[in-house]
Formats: structure tokens, C-alpha cells, sequence
């Protein structure tokens, strides 16, 4: 860090403004080395001819500051209080990232959600996270306006311990006032989105924000609900600061509290000397672009996944933004409009927000079923999300290594057991048994008022085995924290298999239509389904089509995948003593190494084709000369023309060394997924009922294969991805999102019903 040579700048403030400009100042007082970095040239000519300048009370007072734009900057980053408006992060961090020193660190001083990017860019270890309220504004180049005291809390991001870093920059902090370190600053993060809500709201106008709080508190009791309703999903503990009580203003608070909440969060604002906010300044003042968007951005992100409403926010954001170079439309008829909104009495039918309203107006008319039942199947899934978190735990808790057959077969009978309880008795039910591998589970369950003309069985795959050995669960088990969920094999994919159920079940509950479904469990897909592949591929063959609930990809189905070939690579040499005759023998080691570098010439990452040799052995003694050696090779193709390609030059792989043997071994596991027009209608579909329940459903290829890949080989369609909502597959970082189940089960049953009646 450069910080710590004493020649070199203490902290650098990136965004020297308000905020920037605050803390700045009161660090340089306190005998800090300081450089300010802003993109404003007339600021920092300012600054460079008068110093840093605080006006407050009517005086005056400046301090010396290094002062530049981000051109003529020169040397590494060390303490950097990043200070610019959120919308403006990407662009900063563009030139920070390459100057900041490894152990540098970057303090998000801003509104709104600010940290990931940061920590993307930058890296996690080296972000501190922080919140802010107090009140500032640049009322002249190089002047800063003291608008009354506020909170400062600092702390490290994700709510990890205060750490000594933090606990430095608090102590030169308190340099400007009550600075403080907390564990919790997505806490406060949380809890200034809701009050900043009301603030954005008081934007619509000009006039003073408390007065405009204070005279329509039902839109911006709406507008907290809102926010903290998301907050509260998420399982984020509110931090109140200021005057503001965050509990006051969430779901259900108390109305009385809510009013003496806001007596004292008004009596408070009308304190403070800044009367109106910083996103009616950059509107009425400084006409430029509002911050607002991209604070809420992650919060619209949240609910939409959650399927809370946003109305009142959304409302709010595309109000500013209109008013973004119209500022003379500023008028207090928006808060009224926006208080008609709060207590106009609610929908018929429950909306997530204005925007998936309207793309389920244009979903209904192609899929059959109605916007009310899709969002009473998602209502009712909602209701038990905490069943279905009980039932991934107690499945979790059920080990499935895939090479551990007293572990799946207890799994199969305790999975057994709880279909039964979950479902009531299938139509039909067989056990296909194998002999070196779990067994597979085939549970037939007819169709229910179904309207479709095709009556063959919709198949509902899913596997039981996980990557993850015997053991395990002693040293990891099921977790739960807030929406995120870990543990071995939640993601991949037993969560999938919990959705499924609850999927069919809802459909049981709300007495809608299903088709005739066929669940389908094997206990050897991690270890490339040997045992199963030729059942799978059989009842496919009867199957209208096949839902495949392994975990989604960033949310997105999965309508492509690629084809695996596993193969062995076996070179035969001779041996012989490496001092003695060290020209006698024939090293397979050498043909081995030789022939791996002819391998990589095989990937093509243009074709999509990508070969790794991931285990070799070979060899004895260090003092022999090596006889036999082994690769293990794992290619993925994405077409079925790459994959000839790569067949046929394995099969004719000759030894350099004519002395060596060389033989290949294995072939292809699992043929190219490819997005078959049927595949597409399939997507189709399931986007289509996703948007009748509020939300986008992306599609994507991935290198990963499954059990579809042999079912579209079929020629039967297939929708992939159907499943968990998380990430982490086949490592410890694991995990999967409660609320993730509650939408992906929805989506299972909403596409279930549509095929009943297609
Ligand atoms: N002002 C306040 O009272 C409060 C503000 N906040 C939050 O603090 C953050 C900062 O706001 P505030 O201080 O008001 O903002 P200001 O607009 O006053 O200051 C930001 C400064 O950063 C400069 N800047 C923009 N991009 C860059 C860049 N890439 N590199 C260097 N400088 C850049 C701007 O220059 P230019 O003008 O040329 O773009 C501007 O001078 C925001 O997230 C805000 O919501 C939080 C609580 C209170
Ligand atoms: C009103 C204030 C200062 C509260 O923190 C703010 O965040 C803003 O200027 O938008």
C-alpha cells in the first residue's frame, strides 16, 4: 500500500465531491495526507488555488489538499474513499482497479448497493463496505456546504467481523465525527434504501423533505413496506440510524409506531440545514442524470425473483427519470398521485410490479392458463416455502455418494417414503435394480383434468447420487442462511428434486390440471449414468417430452449442452535400468508426455470443443524406465460434426517412439444436446409461463452434460435446467436460494398445468 511510506499520500479520495469532499476535508485537518482525484477540472482547479473549502454556519474555512483529475494522476492507489454517484462506480473502478496497490483496499462511500461491483472489479478481500447519511452538497467549485451531521458506519462487506483495517479507518474517521465499525453494514445498507425511497420520492417536488414526508406519509409508508418487504425476504437485519426506525416502516409495523416514526424521522429532517436531496439537486441544479435506477437496481432484481410488488417504486424511479431535463415538472400532484396509488384497494389479482404485469398480459394470450392460477400456484408455494426448505434439509441429510451403494439404497428407501408422504401412493411404481450402482425409481402418476390430446407421460428426471463422498455431512452439513442455502448436493441437484414435488403437489392442492407425469430417479448420473442410460433412453422413447430438474445456470434453462467423451489413453514401453542401460528401455512417460501435447492441437475453443487430460500415472522408479503410463482425458464437444472429428483422430493415435504401444480406451458418454426446433418450442413454453408469473426465464448453452443429452438424442424434447437456483456444483461453495425453489417450483407446476391443457 502506498500509504505507508510517509512521502506518499495517507488516502485517496476518488469523487471529491459532497460526500468526497466531507470526509476529505476533515482528514486532511487532522493531518492526513491527502489526495483528491475528481473528474471535474473547474473543482479541482478550485481546490488547487484555495484549498478544500467547508462552508457552514455562515464561516469559511479551507484546508490544503493534493488535488488532480484522474489524468493527471501518477503512482499506485493505496486507502482509496471512493465517493462518486453509484451510477457512476463502473467507470471509477475502470481506472482504479489497475492502480490499486495488492494490499490496497477501495471504501464504497455512496449510496445504494455498491460493494459486488466493487469486489469484482477489485476483488472482495480488497473492499470495505460503508454507509453514509450525512448531508453535504457542492455549492461552488472547490465549496462544500455542511448540511447537518449524520450517520457514518464502516465495515467489512458481507457481514464479516470489524477487522483491524476497519477499526483503523473509524479511528481516522472520528477525525470528521461519530464515525463507528459494525458487523452489519448491509444492515444499514438495507435500511437507508427504504428511507432513500421516501427521499427519492420527495424528488417528484420542490419543496423541503420533511415537509413533503411529512404530508404524504401513506406513499411513503408504501414505499418503505416495499423496499423492506424485499429486505425482510432476504433475511436482512435492519439497522436504525439518525432519526430513522427502520422496524417502524417494515410489513405489518404497527401504525401508531409508524406515525410517531415519522414525527420524530420529520422533527429530525427539519434539523438538518440541507432541506432537499441530493437527487432533486442533480435534477433542479445540476441537470444532469439521477442516481436513483441504479441504486434500486438490485432491489427490482430481488423482488422480482421474490414476486414481491414494487409498484410504488418503479412509480417513484420512472417519475425521476422523466423529470431527468424537466425539472420545471416538478410538482407535490405526483406524491398525491402517489399516495391514491398506496391506498387504492388492492388488485384483483396480486401483481409483482407494473412492468410483469404487462408481460403477463401478453403471456396469457398464448398459454392457457390464467395469470390468477399461476400466480395462486406461486401464492401457495410461497405459503410452504419453509416445508420445502424442511424437505431438502432432510433429503440433504440423506447422504448419496454415487459410489457408496448402502448410502444410495437408504437414500432410495427414505426417498420412497417421502414421496409417499408428499404425493399419496403412485398409479405404478417400479425398481429397476443394478448391481454396482444405485437402483433407479420409476413412479407413475396419471393425468388430472387434462384438456391436451396427447396422453403419453411427461417424464420428470432427476438423480440421487451426489459427488460428494460418505462423510461429508460431518464436516458440512445442511445450512441455512437467510435465502441461501448450503450443504453437499443441494444444488446438484436435490433441491430440483424438491421442487419437482412440490411442483406436482401444488398442482394437487389448487385441484388443477396435470398431465400424466412418470418420475424418474437414477443413482448414477455423476458417474456418467452406465448403469441407467439404456432405461433412461427407453422410457424417454414412450415420453411426450421430459422435464430434466438439474440446477438452472444462472437462472437460465438449459437448451444446448455439450456431448462428453471419456477416454483413457494406455502407452505400453519397455523397461529397462535408467543408469545402467539407459538406452534399452522404451519410456511410456516420454510417448505419454508426447502424445498429450498432440491432444491440445485436438481443442478447438472456436467449435466450441475443449479436451483435458486431467489424471496420468505411469511408471515405477525414479531409476526405471517407465513401462506403462496412463491419461485420462475428458472432451466436450458442442456438434455432432466436432465430435467425429475427435473420434476418428483418437482413433488413429500413433506412438512417436515406435517402440511404444499406444491404445485409446472409453469412448463418448453422452452425445451433443443440441436445440432442436422442439427443444426451442419447449423454451418456448416455459418462458411463456415464467412471464405469466412475472418474470424473464434466460436460456442457456453450457459444457456441462446430464441425462438430457441421451433424451433429446431421442428425439423426445427436453427442458434442462428446470431445477435449483444457485451455484457452486460439485464444489464446497455449493448452495441454493430458498427463494430460488419457491420460483422454480412455481415455474415446474405453471408448465405442467399449460401442458395438461395445450
Ligand atoms: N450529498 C449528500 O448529502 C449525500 C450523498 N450520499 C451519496 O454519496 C455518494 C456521493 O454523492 P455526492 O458526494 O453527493 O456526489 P457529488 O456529485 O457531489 O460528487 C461526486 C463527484 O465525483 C466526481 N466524479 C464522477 N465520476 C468520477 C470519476 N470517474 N473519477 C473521479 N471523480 C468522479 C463528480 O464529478 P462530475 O461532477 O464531473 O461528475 C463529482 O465531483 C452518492 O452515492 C450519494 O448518493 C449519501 C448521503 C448523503
Ligand atoms: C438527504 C441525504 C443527505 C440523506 O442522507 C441524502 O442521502 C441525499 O442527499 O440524497
Amino acid at each position: 500500500m502506498n500509504d505507508t511510506h510517509p512521502e506518499q499520500p495517507g488516502y485517496t479520495v476518488v469523487g471529491a465531491g459532497a460526500i468526497g469532499g466531507t470526509l476529505a476535508f476533515a482528514l486532511a485537518r487532522a493531518g492526513h495526507p491527502v489526495t483528491v482525484v475528481d473528474a471535474d477540472p473547474t473543482h479541482v482547479d478550485a481546490i488547487r488555488t484555495h484549498g478544500l473549502v467547508v462552508a457552514r454556519s455562515g464561516t469559511r474555512e479551507s484546508v490544503p489538499v493534493t488535488a488532480t483529475t484522474p489524468d493527471e494522476f501518477a503512482g499506485p492507489l493505496g486507502r482509496v474513499l471512493l465517493a462518486v454517484k453509484a451510477q457512476a462506480t463502473g467507470t471509477a473502478l475502470d481506472w482504479i482497479a489497475p492502480r490499486l496497490a495488492p494490499d490496497g483496499y477501495v471504501v464504497s462511500l455512496q449510496n445504494g448497493f455498491n460493494e459486488s461491483l466493487i469486489a469484482q472489479r477489485v476483488g472482495a478481500a480488497r473492499t470495505v463496505a460503508a454507509f453514509v447519511n450525512i448531508f453535504a452538497d457542492v455549492i461552488e467549485p472547490g465549496v462544500i456546504q455542511d448540511g447537518g451531521a449524520g450517520a457514518l458506519v464502516i465495515g467489512e462487506p458481507d457481514g464479516a467481523p470489524v477487522s483491524p483495517r476497519v477499526r483503523d479507518l473509524v479511528a481516522d474517521l472520528r477525525s470528521w465525527g461519530p464515525a463507528v465499525a459494525s458487523d452489519n453494514v448491509e444492515g444499514y445498507l438495507w435500511a437507508k434504501a427504504g428511507f432513500g425511497a421516501m427521499l427519492a420520492a420527495t424528488a417528484l417536488a420542490d419543496a423541503p423533505m420533511a415537509d413533503l414526508i411529512d404530508r404524504h406519509r401513506p406513499a411513503m409508508a408504501a414505499l418503505t413496506v416495499e423496499v423492506f418487504a424485499v429486505s425482510d425476504r432476504l433475511g436482512v437485519t435492519l439497522e436504525a440510524f439518525d432519526a430513522f426506525e427502520p422496524h417502524a416502516f417494515r410489513p405489518g409495523a404497527d401504525p401508531a409506531a409508524r406515525n410517531a416514526a415519522f414525527d420524530r424521522l420529520t422533527a429530525w429532517l427539519r434539523t438538518q440545514t440541507k432541506d432537499r436531496s441530493g437527487i432533486w439537486r442533480d435534477l433542479a441544479v445540476r441537470h444532469r442524470p439521477v442516481e436513483a435506477p441504479t441504486h434500486y437496481t438490485d432491489v427490482f432484481h430481488h423482488a422480482e425473483r421474490e414476486g414481491l410488488p414494487t409498484t410504488l417504486l418503479r412509480t417513484v424511479v420512472n417519475g425521476l427519470r422523466q423529470l431527468e431535463g424537466a425539472a420545471h415538472d416538478m410538482s407535490e400532484s405526483r406524491l398525491e398521485e402517489l399516495d391514491r396509488l398506496a391506498q387504492a384497494p388492492a388488485p384483483s389479482l396480486p401483481v409483482n410490479s407494473a412492468q410483469a404485469e404487462a408481460v403477463r398480459n401478453s403471456a396469457q394470450a398464448e398459454v392457457v392458463l390464467s395469470s390468477a392460477q399461476a400466480e395462486a400456484v406461486r401464492q401457495w408455494l410461497d405459503a410452504h416455502r419453509e416445508d420445502m426448505v424442511a424437505d431438502l434439509a432432510a433429503y440433504t441429510s440423506q447422504g448419496s455418494a454415487s459410489d457408496d451403494l448402502d448410502a444410495l439404497d437408504s437414500c432410495l428407501g427414505w426417498l420412497r417414503g417421502w414421496l409417499d408422504r408428499r404425493l399419496g401412493e403412485p398409479d405404478a411404481e417400479e425398481t429397476l435394480a443394478r448391481e454396482e450402482t444405485g437402483d433407479i425409481l420409476v413412479r407413475r402418476y396419471s393425468a388430472r383434468d387434462t384438456t391436451t390430446q396427447d396422453s403419453r407421460p411427461v417424464l420428470l428426471l432427476g438423480h440421487y447420487d451426489t459427488v460428494w463422498p460418505t462423510g461429508t455431512l460431518d464436516t458440512w452439513p445442511f445450512q441455512r442462511d437467510g435465502d441461501r442455502i448450503s450443504g453437499p448436493g443441494v444444488f446438484d441437484m436435490k433441491a430440483g428434486l424438491v421442487q419437482a414435488v412440490w411442483a406436482l403437489r401444488a398442482l394437487d392442492a389448487l385441484g388443477l390440471p396435470r398431465p400424466a407425469c412418470t418420475v424418474m430417479l437414477n443413482g448414477d448420473e455423476e458417474t456418467g449414468s452406465l448403469a441407467s442410460r439404456d432405461a433412461l433412453v427407453e422410457e424417454a422413447r414412450g415420453s411426450r417430452l421430459a422435464m430434466v430438474f438439474e440446477a438452472a445456470a444462472d437462472g437460465a434453462i438449459k437448451t444446448a449442452r455439450k456431448g462428453v467423451g471419456l477416454f483413457t489413453v494406455t502407452v505400453t514401453g519397455s523397461e529397462a535400468h535408467a543408469g545402467l542401460d539407459p538406452t534399452a528401455g522404451a519410456s511410456a512417460v516420454d510417448e505419454l508426455a508426447h502424445q498429450i501435447l498432440r491432444l491440445a492441437d485436438l481443442r478447438s475453443p472456436d467449435a466450441g470443443t475443449s479436451l483435458n487430460v486431467g489424471v496420468v500415472a505411469g511408471g515405477t522408479r525414479s531409476n526405471v524406465t517407465a513401462g506403462q503410463a496412463v491419461g485420462r482425458i475428458d472432451v466436450r464437444v458442442a456438434t455432432a460434426a466436432e465430435q467425429r472429428r475427435v473420434g476418428e483422430a483418437l482413433a488413429v493415435l500413433r506412438p512417436v517412439d515406435p517402440r511404444t504401444r499406444v491404445e485409446v480406451t472409453g469412448g463418448w458418454n453422452r452425445p451433443v444436446f443440441e436445440r432442436t426446433e422442439s427443444v426451442a418450442a419447449l423454451a418456448d413454453l416455459a418462458r411463456r409461463c415464467a412471464a405469466l408469473l412475472g418474470h424473464d426465464l434466460p436460456e442457456a448453452t453450457v459444457g456441462g452434460a446430464s441425462d438430457g443429452n441421451f433424451v433429446v438424442a431421442e428425439g423426445t424434447p427436453v427442458l434442462d435446467g428446470i431445477g435449483a437456483v444457485g451455484s457452486g456444483a460439485h464444489a464446497r461453495s455449493e448452495n441454493t436460494s430458498v427463494s430460488g425453489m419457491v420460483t422454480r417450483a412455481a415455474l415446474a407446476a405453471t408448465v405442467l398445468a399449460a401442458l395438461a391443457l395445450e
